[in-house]
């Protein structure tokens, strides 16, 4: 019953499509020859062919249905009523009209975009990144790149579709806009097969065997020793046929090239090739009828005028053409297809993005399982393009679908090693089965997300945008599917099982246990909200493993990332902690605050000692700064930048912002007090300290490098000025005006600092990143153990080229310890990149350091740990470890009424 229902139900689905264009029309024909492949037979991709078997195995997966997703009859009834609340959600919603359209030709998503650029370079990570950076600074340079990105939506096979915001990628200019679907589908001569590769378990099925097939979707396919190539692409343009293909011969054949007349029905014969090679799919030679480049352009501007223009001429414009030899877009390294993500996961060319897991699978490894599985089976493929070796595929591997799919010639030679056995589907099948498997898919998918409760009352539209590209994954027992410290640009939301949420102490490096999340939860957002990095690590916990859908970056900006819930669910103590410090400073005004004493001069004003009104037990520092100063030193984007990174950090070597206020003439920071003393005025005064002082104050520098540094943030102004001591005697950095947020793997270009700690990349203007506070580093270091730094020039041109000269030209005084000088050298090493801290260990390597060793590290994390001097501090309104300050002699500023500063 339920089968003779469903393909009424599909056809229903086709008729909302607009059958008056060619294109609903060749949809619905494409419903209809499910249902007519159907009854002779239902594809199945999933039986494991022993040959004799195979004709039995794949009647059996057949009538179960489509075996990509579904097993059995209840497979089916869910198909049924997956079909049902699509037409449902059809008349709510004329969107769901286009996505099925979109589905029909199983549009990419933004998700598949990307992974494929990755996967379709077979791109590593790295080079991933570095293109990327490239593209920036070419968008930044011109903007006129623009509409290059937009050549993304080539891929879209709705001409009338939203184009999505592509990721800018130089691979985008590449792609050939030829690669509609509707082209695909109006050009069907020489369709090649899509090939799914199984290790023969028994003997080969002897030819007459192949009748029995016949009304299989699928078939073996073999290669022959005689003749090897087995399925060829067109090497040139054929002429399409005029009218519909003729029914399939019903009859095996060995080692041909498919053709267009061959369909899915027919089963080949087992080659046997110990030592030959067979070729199944082979790309098109260089020397093959070449095209010449003018056709090429012509078929891609045609391609990009969209579906009108091939209806009017439908037979000129061919990717195939387009795509020849000539062409380095798709058989060149700069191939850019899309994969259908029914494909991707069986494919062992895995692509690979950040999910956030540092120990993902190193290209060694990966190799070394492919081999292993290798010798588990016996039938083997080369895949090769343009005589370059790519890789070797064996058991239960896809291939030959891209061709398939995009009607563009093959993109890889793939040649038998072994004897192979293989199952063959016939482009029109095979375009079915990802039709009805993506609806179902997507309706399935927006179920699921309807359920969850954060996304229960987002709108329909979004949730099945949201399905669109989503990915699954799945996760075994153990396995960490993001680590804490790693990168990661992807969004999850469990669908199956559980996983552990842990986070690594920062004083014994344990993880420590934080929660179980489960179906429905997510996980992964502020990574994407944050710097990119991972806050906890996520371990799969259920022995069945764990399933996940998983959104890229893009469409959780896009869709996600304004969900109040997505921003607050699992805040960290060091979160919750700012919050409540903004909520308790959230009724304090400027006029409740009662200056004691200055504490300070700074660049734009003064820093005072301030209580607020009727609580005496406190006290504040509050740095008023000049507005009319900034605009005019053109400080405007430090100072907000100083505002933002003061204001979000929770650390205790960091001196924490409560509150910002301003008025006419100055901008406020209401910050803790320090009184302690600058650690300048007690090196002053004491001329230098000894070895485990200096041990002392570094280390404390150290772990405020080290929780800026996580979070990408560069300081840039170390120095003992900018060094407080607390009641207590740690010190804690103060002054973030030259701070900067930086984005990950990018460099900064300002020249700013203290002439005698700049880094000499600085000078050179190089571009620096975090390297350059590790430099600073080293010379506070020298500062404090000798009371002057190592390049001091009578002015800062001379300090500068003394700088240029290199630590190895400064000559240590004895008091520096062997070790004390080994550090600093290697921190002050001239190339950034060479300093301790900015390599593979991080700022651990400078922890670990010999200088350290027997230092209590987690002891000072604790503040358990003794400081070497202990201010006298007598009361919260004691200034006396501060020098004098008279008044501004220059009065107040004039107005500054701009607006420059209304986020401050
Ligand atoms: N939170 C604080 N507690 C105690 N004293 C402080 C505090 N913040 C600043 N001061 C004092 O005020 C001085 C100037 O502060 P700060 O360095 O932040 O100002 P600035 O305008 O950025 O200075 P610079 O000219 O060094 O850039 C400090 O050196 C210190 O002596
Ligand atoms: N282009 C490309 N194709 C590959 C690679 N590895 C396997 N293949 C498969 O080789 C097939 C050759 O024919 P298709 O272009 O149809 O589809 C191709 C892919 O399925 C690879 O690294 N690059
Ligand atoms: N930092 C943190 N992350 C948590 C917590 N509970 C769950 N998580 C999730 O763990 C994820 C780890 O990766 P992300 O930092 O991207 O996002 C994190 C959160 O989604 C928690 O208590 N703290």
């Amino acid at each position: 019953m339920k089968i003779k229902h469903y393909p009424g139900k599909a056809v229903d689905a086709s008729l909302s499509l607009d059958t008056s264009s060619t294109m609903g029309a060749l949809y619905e024909a494409n419903w209809l020859q499910a249902h007519h492949q159907h009854h002779q037979s239902p594809p199945a991709v999933t039986p494991t062919p022993t040959p004799p078997q195979t004709v039995r195995l794949s009647r059996q997966a057949s009538s179960a249905g489509s075996s990509f997703l579904l097993d059995g009859i209840s497979a089916l009834s869910k198909y049924q009523m997956t079909l049902e609340n699509i037409r449902q959600l059809e008349s709510k919603d004329q969107r769901i009209v286009k996505t099925i359209k979109e589905l029909n030709g199983y549009r990419p998503s933004a998700l598949q975009h990307h992974k494929q650029q990755l996967h379709n370079g077979w791109v590593d990570e790295q080079q991933e990144e570095l293109e990327e950076q490239h593209q920036q600074e070419h968008l930044k340079s011109n903007t006129t790149a623009a509409p290059s990105a937009a050549a993304v939506n080539h891929y879209v096979l709705d001409p009338t579709e939203r184009p999505r915001v592509p990721r800018p990628r130089q691979q985008v200019s590449v792609k050939p806009p030829s690669l509609r679907r509707s082209q695909t589908m109006l050009q069907q001569h020489a369709p090649p097969s899509y090939v799914t590769l199984r290790a023969p378990k028994a003997k080969p099925a002897s030819p007459s065997k192949s009748g029995s097939n016949s009304s299989s979707a699928y078939s073996t396919f073999s290669s022959a020793a005689e003749d090897r190539v087995i399925c060829q692409q067109p090497q040139r343009l054929m002429p399409p046929p005029t009218e519909p293909p003729p029914a399939p011969p019903i009859k095996p054949r060995t080692a041909k090239p498919l053709s267009r007349s061959q369909t899915s029905v027919q089963r080949y014969a087992t080659i046997r090739l110990p030592h030959h090679s067979s070729s199944f799919c082979r790309e098109p030679m260089r020397n093959e009828a070449p095209t010449p480049p003018t056709v090429r352009r012509h078929s891609l501007e045609q391609a990009l005028q969209g579906l009108k223009l091939e209806e009017q001429q439908p037979r000129q414009v061919s990717p195939a053409v387009s795509s020849n030899g000539s062409s380095k877009d798709l058989n060149g390294e700069g191939f850019c297809i899309p994969r259908p993500r029914l494909i991707v996961p069986v494919h062992t060319y895995a692509r690979r993005r950040r999910t956030g897991n540092l120990k993902e699978k190193s290209a060694t490894q990966e190799e070394e399982e492919e081999q292993q599985q290798e010798g588990n089976s016996d039938g083997r493929v080369e895949v090769s393009r343009e005589g370059k070796y790519l890789s070797t595929l064996s058991g239960a591997k896809v291939l030959g679908e891209l061709a398939i799919l995009y009607n563009c010639q093959r993109t890889a030679t793939i040649t038998a090693i072994t004897e192979c056995n293989l199952w063959a589907i016939e482009r029109q099948c095979f375009q079915t089965i990802m039709m009805r498997t993506g609806l179902i898919r997507q309706a399935e998918y927006t179920d699921f997300l309807k359920s969850v409760p954060i996304f229960k009352d987002l709108p329909e539209d979004t949730l099945i945008k949201i399905s669109d590209v989503l990915e699954e994954t799945h996760y075994q027992r153990g396995d960490y599917i993001v680590r804490q410290g790693a990168r990661g640009d992807t969004f999850f939301i469990i669908s199956k099982g559980k996983v552990r949420v842990t986070i690594k102490q920062q004083d014994t490096q344990e993880e420590k246990f934080i929660r179980m999340l489960g179906k429905g939860d997510f996980f992964g957002e502020k990574a994407l909200q944050g710097d990119d990095l991972r806050t906890a690590n996520i371990i799969c916990e259920s022995p069945d493993g764990v399933s996940c859908l998983v959104i890229d970056r893009e469409t959780f900006n896009q869709l996600i990332s304004s969900l109040d819930e997505i921003k607050h669910r699992y805040d960290d103590e060091g979160a919750m902690e700012r919050r409540k410090i903004n909520e308790e400073f959230r009724d304090i005004n400027l006029t409740d605050l009662r200056v004691i004493a200055t504490l300070g001069v700074g660049g734009f004003g003064r820093v005072e000692l301030v209580q607020t009104n009727g609580d005496s037990s406190r006290s504040f520092a509050l740095k008023q700064m000049k507005k009319s100063q900034i605009v005019e030193t053109r400080q405007q984007q430090h100072i907000m930048s100083e505002k933002e990174i003061m204001g979000e950090a929770n650390c205790q070597f960091i001196v924490k912002l409560f509150k910002t206020f301003k008025d006419k003439k100055y901008l406020y920071m209401l910050m803790e007090s320090c009184l302690g003393g600058e650690l300048w005025t007690i090196l002053r005064d004491k001329g230098n300290f000894d070895d485990a002082t200096t041990r002392f104050y570094t280390a404390c520098v150290v772990e405020a490098f080290d929780y800026l540094h996580s979070r990408n943030i560069i300081y840039r102004d170390l120095k003992p000025e900018n060094l407080l001591l607390d009641e207590k005697g740690y010190v804690k950095l103060v002054d973030f005006g030259f701070a900067k947020k930086l984005q990950s793997g990018r460099k900064t270009w300002t020249f700013c600092g203290t002439p005698e700690y700049v880094a000499p990349e600085v000078i050179l203007n190089r571009g620096h990143d975090i390297s350059a506070d590790y430099w600073s580093l080293g010379v506070l270091m020298f500062e404090l153990l000798t009371g002057t730094p190592p390049f001091t020039g009578s002015d800062p041109m001379r300090t500068y080229n003394i700088i240029l000269k290199g630590i190895d030209a400064i000559e240590f005084p004895r008091n520096i310890t062997r070790n004390a000088s080994n550090l600093i050298k290697k921190l002050c090493r001239d190339n950034p990149a060479e300093r301790l801290g900015y390599q593979r260990g991080g700022i651990s390597e400078i922890q670990k350091h010999k200088w350290f060793d027997g230092f209590y590290w987690w002891a000072l994390q604790n503040r358990t740990l003794e400081p070497p001097i202990k201010p006298t501090v007598k009361s919260v309104v004691d200034t006396t470890n501060f020098d004098d300050y008279p008044p501004d002699p220059e009065g107040p500023p004039p107005d500054d009424v701009s607006g420059w500063d209304k986020d401050f």
